[in-house]
């Protein structure tokens, strides 16, 4: 196995989340973070999930294999093992991504430890060697990430589409941004 850290654009996509307890939770608030269009279903919806609701589709309901036909791809976090199995076979038939909570045999995709800032995404992985280095890793990358990025990756954005208008010379262009980068990012040295 080798996984390629594409950065998904989870708005536009449907995620299934199969499960609806602590596991299930963590799942659906990571992507939250990032405004995925979710459906959780499960026959028990912990009161946490819940609380999503205004921002998920909910559906309190045993797995039924037909649910898969709308999903992009699919979080399989219930608490039977030969379930998951199943909720695996019958995604692959629909060539659907699916991740299997705790069975990285069974995962087309694994999360990453994520840090979010505005615009500035880092996502930390070891290929499920050790989640534990990824957290750790994850944390002390954060103390190294400027406190105005938000607002450097802003400005940025900005003048990127301007520049694009105003200085047609691509050369130009380029020296003119990695410039302003640089000069954003090193000023409160
Ligand atoms: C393969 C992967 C698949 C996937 O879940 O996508 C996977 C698999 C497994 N995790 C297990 C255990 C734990 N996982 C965590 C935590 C996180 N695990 C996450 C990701 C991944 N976990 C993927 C690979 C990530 C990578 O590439 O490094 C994080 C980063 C993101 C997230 O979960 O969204 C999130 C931290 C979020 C954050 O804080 O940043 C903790 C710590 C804790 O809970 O505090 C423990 C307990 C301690 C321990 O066991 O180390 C077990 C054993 C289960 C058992 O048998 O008990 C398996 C199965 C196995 O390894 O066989
Ligand atoms: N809790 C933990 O710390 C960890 C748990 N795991 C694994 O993650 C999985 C889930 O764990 P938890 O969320 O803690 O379990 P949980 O017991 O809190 O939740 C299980 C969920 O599965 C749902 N479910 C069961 N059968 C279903 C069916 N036929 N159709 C739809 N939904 C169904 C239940 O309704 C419930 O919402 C387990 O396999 C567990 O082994 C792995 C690592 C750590």
């Amino acid at each position: 196995m080798a996984y390629f850290p594409f950065f998904v654009d989870v708005t536009n996509l449907q995620g299934l989340v199969i499960g609806g307890g602590n596991i299930a939770l963590e799942k659906v608030e990571r992507l939250l973070a990032f405004d995925a269009k979710l459906t959780v279903i499960a026959d028990k919806i912990c009161e946490e999930i819940k609380e999503y609701g205004d921002r998920i589709q909910l559906v309190e309901e045993k797995y039924y294999s037909d649910i898969l036909k709308n999903a992009d791809y699919v979080v399989a976090a219930t608490d039977n093992t030969e379930l998951n199995e199943l909720i695996y076979k019958d995604a692959k038939k629909l060539n659907l991504l699916v991740n299997v909570v705790d069975v990285p045999d069974l995962c087309d995709f694994i999360f990453p430890s994520v840090m979010k800032r505005g615009k500035l995404v880092v996502g930390v992985s070891t290929s499920g060697a050790g989640p534990q280095v990824a957290i750790r890793l994850r944390k002390e990358i954060e103390e190294t990430i400027p406190s105005d990025i938000e607002e450097t990756l802003d400005i940025l954005a900005k003048a990127r589409i301007e520049a694009k208008e105003t200085i047609k010379d691509p050369a130009k262009r380029r020296k003119y941004l990695i410039d302003l980068a640089n000069s954003l990012l090193d000023k409160d040295k």
